[in-house]
Parts: C-alpha cells; sequence; structure tokens
C-alpha cells in the first residue's frame, strides 16, 4: 500500500483535489498569476510543435479555463501566427490572474459568433475546464455545435469543454478535440469514457505545481502501471519449486467448457505452481483431452458440490476461480451458487466471475455475505447492473463512483470491466487501466483476466494487486498480439510481456 504514493506520476485528480493542490501551491509560494501563465505557455507550446502557422481562434470561457486561453492567444501571436480571440463572459467576474491576462492581450476581444469560424484552421476551446457540471448553453453551445458540424480541428485546455474531468462524462454537446493539455496532473476523466474519446491525444504539463502538496490530500485513485505494484509482485524464488508458487483450482461446467480452459490456461501462464480443472465427471473426457500441463478432476454427478468442497480441503489449494463456463441453464444456476460458495467458505483467495456472478442476480446479498476472506470479481456491464442494481442506477455515467461503492457493498475487490476497467478496493482506493486495446473486445478474453488474477493470487499477491497487475498484464498481453486476436492468444503472449516486465522492474 505504501507504494501507492500520492505524489505519484499515475494520481489523478478530481476537479476539486485540482483546485485544493492549486490553493496548495500558492500557499506554498508560487502565485496564481504565475501557474496561469506557466498553463497557458504549455498549451501554446503543444500547438507549436504539433501545428503549422495556421489561422487560430482562441474561444475563452469566464473561468481560468478562458483565463488559460488569453495566455496561450498572446503567445501565439507573438509567435507570428494570426490570432483572433472570441470571450463570452463578464470582464467583471473574472478572477485576478485572468482579468490580466485578459489586458496583457495585445489583440482584439469579439463576441462569440460562429461564422469566425469561417477563417479558422484551428481551434483553441478555453471555455470550461474539468470543474464542469451542467450542458452548455446559448453561444458556447452553438458554438460547439458548428465545430462539431465543420470537423474542425481542436486543441483543448485541460478537456474538451463539456466534459466532466472527475467523471469523463459528457453535458450535451462536446466538440473532440485532437489534442487536450492538461495541467499537473491527469484527470479520472481523462482515462474514463466517453471523455477519454473526446480528449484526442493527451499532454500533461509542469505548470510549478510542488508534488509535495499533494500529501496533504486524501487522495486514492491512479492510473495502472507497474509502478503501483511491481515492488509487492511475487517474483519466483530463485531457489523456488512448483509447490512455492501455489495450487489455483478452477471450476468448469458443462456446456462453454472452452471458457474455463481459457482460464486455467492464462493461470498457468501467469506462473500458478499447478493448475486443477474441477469439472462434472460427464464432461471430465472433454477436460482432460484438451489440457496438458492443467490437471483434470471428475466431479461426480449430482454431488458437484459436495466433491468441489472435499477438494477444497487441501490446504495446497490456495486460490479459487469459478464463474467461467460455469452454467446457469435451469439447475445448473443452483450448482454454480453452491460451488461459489463452497470457494467463498474457505476464506481463500477467490476469482468470481461471469455466471459465478450472474448465478447471484435474485439475491446478491446472499453472495455478498458470504465474502468474508480476499475476492476479486470481474462484473462486465451487464453483471454489475445484475448485481448492484442500486449504484447503477443512482451513479449513472460515474464508473468510478459505481466500482468504489460496489467494492464497499460487496468487501471484494471489484474489477468493472470495459475499455476503460475500473479496479476498485473495499478500502476507497481505485486504479483505472488504460493500456487495453479494442482488440480485446472478443469472446473469451475476459475468461483469460480471471485466469491471470487467479495465477498471480495463487502465488500469493494481494488482491488489489493482483487485480490491477492481472488488468494490466491482459491489456500488455493484447498489444502483443495486436489486430486479430483471439482470446487463446493472450495467455500464449504472456511471456513476452512477463519478460519484458521483470526486465524493466525486476531487482534482488
Ligand atoms: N492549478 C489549477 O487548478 C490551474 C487551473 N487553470 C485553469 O483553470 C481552469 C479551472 O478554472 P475555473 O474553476 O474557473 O473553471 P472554468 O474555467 O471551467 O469556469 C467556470 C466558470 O464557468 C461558469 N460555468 C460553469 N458551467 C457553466 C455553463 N454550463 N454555462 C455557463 N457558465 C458556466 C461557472 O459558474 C464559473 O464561473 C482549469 O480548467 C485550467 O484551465 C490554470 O490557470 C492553471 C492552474
Ligand atoms: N473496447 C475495449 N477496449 C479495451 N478492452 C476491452 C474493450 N472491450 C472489452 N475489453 C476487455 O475485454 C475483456 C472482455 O471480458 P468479458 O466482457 O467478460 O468477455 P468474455 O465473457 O467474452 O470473456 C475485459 O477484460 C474488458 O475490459
Ligand atoms: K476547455
Amino acid at each position: 500500500m505504501d507504494h501507492m504514493d500520492k505524489q505519484h506520476p499515475q494520481i489523478l485528480l478530481t476537479a476539486s483535489e485540482m483546485g485544493e493542490a492549486d490553493k496548495a501551491a500558492v500557499q506554498a509560494g508560487v502565485p496564481a498569476m504565475e501557474l496561469m501563465a506557466a498553463a497557458g505557455k504549455a498549451v501554446a507550446d503543444a500547438v507549436l510543435e504539433r501545428w503549422s502557422r495556421c489561422r487560430v481562434l482562441v474561444l475563452c470561457g469566464p473561468g481560468n479555463n478562458g483565463g488559460d486561453g488569453f495566455v496561450v492567444a498572446q503567445f501565439l501571436l507573438s509567435a507570428g501566427w494570426p490570432v483572433r480571440l472570441a470571450f463570452w463572459g463578464s470582464v467583471e467576474t473574472l478572477s485576478a490572474e485572468a482579468a490580466y491576462f485578459y489586458q496583457a492581450w495585445q489583440g482584439e476581444i469579439e463576441a462569440f459568433a460562429t461564422d469566425l469560424l469561417d477563417q479558422t484552421d484551428l481551434v483553441i476551446d478555453a471555455m470550461f475546464g474539468a470543474g464542469l457540471t451542467r450542458s452548455l448553453e446559448g453561444k458556447p453551445r452553438d458554438m460547439v455545435d458548428a465545430i462539431i458540424k465543420r470537423k474542425m480541428p481542436v486543441c483543448a485546455i485541460d478537456v474538451p469543454s463539456g466534459v466532466d474531468g472527475t467523471t469523463g462524462a459528457a453535458f450535451g454537446l462536446v466538440a473532440p478535440a485532437e489534442l487536450t493539455v492538461t495541467f499537473f496532473r491527469k484527470k479520472p476523466g481523462h482515462l474514463l469514457f466517453p471523455g477519454r474519446g473526446l480528449c484526442g491525444k493527451l499532454v500533461v504539463a509542469d505548470i510549478g505545481i510542488p508534488a509535495p502538496v499533494l500529501d496533504e490530500l486524501n487522495l486514492h485513485t491512479w492510473e495502472n502501471s507497474p509502478e503501483l505494484w511491481y515492488r509487492e509482485y511475487p517474483w519466483p524464488r530463485l531457489d523456488g519449486h512448483k509447490f512455492h508458487r501455489g495450487h489455483a483450482v478452477v471450476f468448469g461446467g458443462e456446456n462453454m467448457t472452452g471458457a474455463s480452459r481459457l482460464t486455467a490456461r492464462a493461470a498457468m501462464r501467469m506462473g500458478a505452481g499447478l493448475v486443477t480443472l474441477a469439472v462434472p465427471i460427464k464432461v471430465w473426457a472433454i477436460y482432460a483431452t484438451a489440457m496438458t500441463c492443467v490437471m483434470v478432476t471428475k466431479l461426480e454427478q449430482s454431488q458437484e458440490a459436495e466433491d468441489f468442497e472435499e477438494l477444497l480441503l487441501d490446504p495446497r489449494h490456495n486460490a479459487i476461480v469459478v464463474g467461467p463456463g460455469a452454467g446457469l441453464a435451469g439447475f445448473e444456476r443452483i450448482r454454480t451458487r453452491k460451488i461459489v460458495l463452497a470457494a467463498l467458505a474457505t476464506n481463500r483467495p477467490t476469482v468470481l466471475d461471469a455466471d459465478g456472478l450472474s448465478a447471484f442476480a435474485d439475491d446478491p446479498k446472499i453472495l455478498f455475505e458470504a465474502i468474508n476472506g480476499p475476492c476479486v470479481m470481474t462484473p462486465h456491464e451487464g453483471e454489475f447492473a445484475r448485481l448492484f442494481p442500486d449504484i447503477n442506477e443512482e451513479h449513472a455515467g460515474d464508473k468510478l463512483r459505481r466500482a468504489r461503492l460496489a467494492a464497499k457493498l460487496s468487501a471484494a475487490v471489484v474489477i468493472l470491466k470495459g475499455a476503460d476497467t475500473v479496479i476498485a478496493s473495499p478500502d476507497g482506493r481505485a486504479i483505472i487501466n488504460s493500456n487495453a486495446p479494442a482488440d480485446l473486445a472478443t469472446g473469451g478474453s475476459g475468461d483469460v483476466l480471471a485466469g491471470f488474477i487467479v495465477g498471480l493470487l495463487a502465488q500469493g499477491f494481494e488482491p488489489f494487486y493482483a487485480a490491477a497487475a492481472a488488468v494490466w498484464m491482459h491489456g500488455e498481453a493484447a498489444c502483443e498480439v495486436g489486430a486479430g486476436l483471439i482470446a487463446e492468444d493472450l495467455p500464449d503472449h504472456l511471456p513476452k510481456v512477463l519478460t519484458a516486465f521483470k526486465k524493466q522492474y525486476y531487482t534482488d
């Protein structure tokens, strides 16, 4: 836990946390004026680097986002670019620093009008920042509408106006940016959809806020990176043997037999010393012929759950996964529930995925009450809605909060999957993943993820870190495979990912 440092470059700041950091910086002696000057310069530098000289329109809003816009405009003008500036707001309500840069702007100040776009090649969106909580209306809205219709290139300051920096939600219309320049640290809304898709390339600029100001804040959100968890990673011991690396147990069902096979193979690849697939006797042959390094064990007809319990009496079976292909049709639902409850009763690290979650849709409380040990749940949005309908409704549009509340309610680490997977701990910490390519949207990739997690749990990795590490490795493996990825490829590309990871992070 100690390594999830608040000063980490991976820490993410909500709009109000950014405000607090800003205040603390000013108290520490960095003038607000200097912060704004540095912010505007950083944006201008990023524009000069990305675009060649062209006609720029800077759209300034009523707050400090607009203040940054005045600075950018002046820098670009001084660099010899043709710049026009339009302001929507009132001079009287500008902050002292924004008012200063308003005065310092050497060009004309025009009113918002969409025909300004006729003579424009590049728009600088300095209308609203990350703290916006309602839709744009009136002139700013008309402007955004026109920018979208004309498909104009946009550089956004802090966030594309209309995106909530804290949640990534979009209020009404938002003009997508090609480049977004934000300050000091990323905000969750840069990583969560739809915000992430509207930011284009994201640049984080240092504007002189001293990192130690973060120590005083109560921060608990990070962008996923090995930096957060590599120090705790269960590296194989030089003198180790397979029993040092744990023994994962995977339950496999009768119909979707591929799912748990993917899970079992993924657990082996992740480094579990041994993996046992426990399956109903009538499908045993199917599994046994398909698996090689994975052991396949039989569960007797109509007493599968009891046999599963018996298997778990052996304390060397130190991590369990139930869900992929477990089955929900007819009697299978009851069996899946029993198997899940048997796993949870051991209080050993358990991963619940897919059917292992959906089997409790009628009464999720039974599941939550049974969770008394380390547990990682991996719902996709559909499964999440089944287990946490109230949280889902009440906090629609706020994935980070939904995952956090679900983790708290269930006392499990919750991995809310998707293109912007969130990993939440019951203690309130959360990590947003950002390395997963869209190629992962393919059947079976979630089953592989469940296997990666259990593989790390078997080796003794703490569940929150195991969850974050597995999600990151999953994304890296998918990047290794590239386009055309099928789920089978993921475990088989993991060795390259693990090797590169070890090369960069292992220290004896
Ligand atoms: N450390 C920092 O926090 C720094 C922040 N800076 C800039 O400051 C910005 C934040 O400034 P502000 O807090 O002033 O926020 P904004 O610039 O987003 O402006 C908020 C203002 O707009 C009004 N408003 C909000 N929603 C509206 C709507 N839908 N329609 C009409 N008016 C609306 C609010 O009442 C408020 O007056 C950041 O995005 C960034 O660009 C930079 O100057 C550098 C330093
Ligand atoms: N567009 C996307 N970009 C990145 N990752 C994605 C995307 N869509 C899905 N994923 C990831 O792929 C996996 C899919 O899991 P899941 O929905 O359980 O599928 P399945 O049940 O077929 O295995 C999850 O890890 C999810 O985060
Ligand atoms: K903006």
